[in-house]
């Protein structure tokens, strides 16, 4: 994917924004009560999914050797023979696995060393938080800083928050700079994605504000949550950010991807994003290269329903392998 180059400022498109609440959440509601995917096709919509899947680790007690583990997950994400039911085969050029792996800055190192050694470092992209993860609230030198240091250890994708106070108290502005500051330290060769926290936001209103301006600003991603608010990425959410997306696309010619994260635990959940973004923005949209789901325990759930599909049989959780 080609560096969003972001546009200048335009005040008067933020300020001239509606959004008709009903209207989106009537569409929430049909998305989410249709069947669009026949279930012939359900096995092969997993693999997308699972393809797209930033593979997260981002707590407390996270450890080098458990990051290392997450990473051979992400490059063999499901048991070989179950795999070879579904028509696939490990290799140096097998396609099934996670888009990338994501991490808090100080184990973008183990992460950058165990994808090396499975030579994987250039398939699976080493994704890290910064900016003061998650709540944003830190001084803007130190939140520059951790994006160098990311970078300096290898992180090819920077995943920053911002700071929600500058949407609650309209100062578009200092967001727009601050996220301009924020790509700059990125660098031309990491892709930035911006976490807008949405569930943070307020209202529908500045979610697609926030999503303009941070396009604007030259994200080459925008994200919804950062999992660790009381609401994560809702159905909702999601359609008036591929409207920004389309919006932004349709003026400025470029394609910002979208990254619904946080709370996104099911196969059930992750065909609603992927039917979606299908709806909203089309096909072009349905890659890894614009199209991620952050999330730390999906995995299990997709290796389970195709463990269904190829089977017949209903297994239980605990007899897969870390997701
Ligand atoms: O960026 C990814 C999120 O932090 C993952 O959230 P989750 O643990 O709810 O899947």
């Amino acid at each position: 994917m080609d560096n969003n180059p972001g546009c200048e400022l335009d005040l008067g498109w933020l300020n001239n924004v509606q959004i008709n609440l009903s209207a989106i959440n009537r569409r929430a509601a049909n998305l989410q009560s249709s069947r669009p995917l026949k279930s012939e096709y359900q096995a092969a919509w997993l693999l997308k999914a699972l393809t797209c899947i930033d593979l997260t680790t981002l707590g407390g007690d996270d450890t080098n050797s458990n990051v290392s583990r997450l990473c051979f997950k992400a490059f063999r994400p499901l048991p070989e023979d179950l795999l070879q039911s579904l028509g696939f085969q490990y290799g140096p050029n097998c396609p099934i696995h996670t888009a990338a792996i994501c991490v808090y800055p100080s184990k973008v190192q183990s992460a950058v060393d165990a994808l090396k050694k499975l030579g994987m470092y250039d398939k699976i992209k080493v994704a890290s938080v910064a900016t003061g993860f998650p709540s944003g609230q830190m001084p803007l030198q130190s939140r520059l800083m951790e994006i160098q240091y990311a970078v300096e250890m290898g992180a090819k994708e920077i995943d920053i928050v911002i700071d929600r106070s500058l949407v609650l108290t309209g100062q578009w502005e200092t967001l727009y700079k601050e996220l301009q500051q924020m790509k700059q330290a990125c660098g031309s060769s990491v892709h930035m994605k911006a976490i807008l926290a949405t569930g943070e936001l307020g209202n529908l209103r500045n979610v697609y504000k926030a999503s303009l301006v941070a396009m604007m600003a030259g994200s080459d991603f925008i994200k919804t949550s950062t999992g660790k608010e009381a609401l994560n990425a809702t159905i909702p959410f999601g359609i008036v950010m591929c409207l920004a997306i389309n919006d932004y696309y349709k003026r400025h010619g470029f394609k910002v991807g979208l990254k619904p994260a946080g709370g996104i635990r099911t196969s059930k959940d992750a065909l609603s994003w992927l039917v979606m973004v299908k709806e909203l923005l089309g096909d072009e949209w349905l890659t890894p290269k614009l199209f991620r789901i952050g999330a730390s325990g999906l995995l299990t759930d997709i290796e389970h329903n195709l463990y269904q599909y190829v089977t017949g049989c209903i297994n239980a959780t605990y007899e897969f392998s870390m997701g």
